[in-house]
């Protein structure tokens, strides 16, 4: 069983008389352990995906299934805390709350866990120390860099230890070298610690650093492994019918 199964999905949102079909009939699975980067042009529906996934939104119809659960039939309730427990998710913008420390932003998501004070902030320290921040725990956002601020972004989302991490343009915001130390990052975090990895990018050196790209375009779904020992022999067409 695929850590992550999208059976048959149809999406549709609707602006005022307007329907826009962002899928009809995506089916694709995300083995548990990958690392996945999705590309494809501004309104392919690559944000939908992931939001899909983290049960941000729910698809028109069709099944979406993390770790055998069915995210879309879950209900508000449930979804706050099987997210909290499951999904890390990186936004481009880091979307650090600018009143708290980096500590403090880390923490926050452990405050929806059962996990005491004394629990809290040993994970929290680990956490930073994984993304390379020990020595800034106590630096407010504005304080850092964009790429220590994604780093902060990066270490609250795997401070609950989620299966899976979603990120969503992570070094659309960062320069030549904060992107490469963030996605020096992710390869560890899937290589040494096996989280699985979804990450939309425009940047091509970015979706480099995952075992396979996903391109979504219209209507189709085309899948290019880049990386030297993941590469396919060519491009393969995996499914049609976006
Ligand atoms: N909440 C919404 N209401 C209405 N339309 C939406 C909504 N969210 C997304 N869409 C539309 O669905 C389509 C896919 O959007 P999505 O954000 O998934 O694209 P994307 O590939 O991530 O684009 P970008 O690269 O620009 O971020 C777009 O046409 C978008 O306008």
């Amino acid at each position: 069983m695929a850590l992550v199964e999208i059976r048959d999905v149809y999406k549709s949102f609707k602006r005022e008389a307007q329907t826009v079909d962002v899928y009809s009939g995506l089916t694709i699975d995300f083995e548990e352990g990958s690392y996945t980067a999705l590309m494809g042009p501004s309104g392919s529906g690559k944000s939908t995906l992931l939001n899909l996934v983290a049960g941000l939104d729910k698809p028109t119809r069709g099944s979406v299934r993390v770790a055998g659960a069915e995210v879309s039939a879950m209900s508000a309730a449930q979804l706050a805390s099987w997210r909290a427990r499951t999904i890390g998710f990186v936004f481009q913008s880091y979307n650090l709350l600018p009143v708290l420390t980096a500590r403090q932003n880390v923490e926050l998501p452990l405050l929806l866990t059962k996990l005491g004070k004394k629990d809290r902030a040993e994970r929290t320290a680990i956490a930073l120390g994984v993304v390379g921040l020990g020595d800034r725990m106590d630096h407010y956002p504005r304080q850092l860099s964009g790429g220590q601020e994604q780093r902060v972004a990066i270490a609250r989302a795997i401070v609950a230890d989620p299966t899976l991490i979603l990120l969503d343009e992570p070094t659309g915001q960062l320069d030549a070298r904060s992107s490469e130390e963030v996605l020096e990052l992710l390869r560890r975090l899937n290589e040494e610690f096996h989280k699985t990895i979804m990450m939309v990018t425009h940047d091509a050196k970015a979706a480099g650093s995952a075992k396979r790209v996903l391109h979504l375009e219209k209507g189709d779904l085309l899948e290019r492994g880049v990386a030297a020992t993941h590469a396919l022999p060519e491009a393969r067409r995996e499914a049609v019918a976006l």
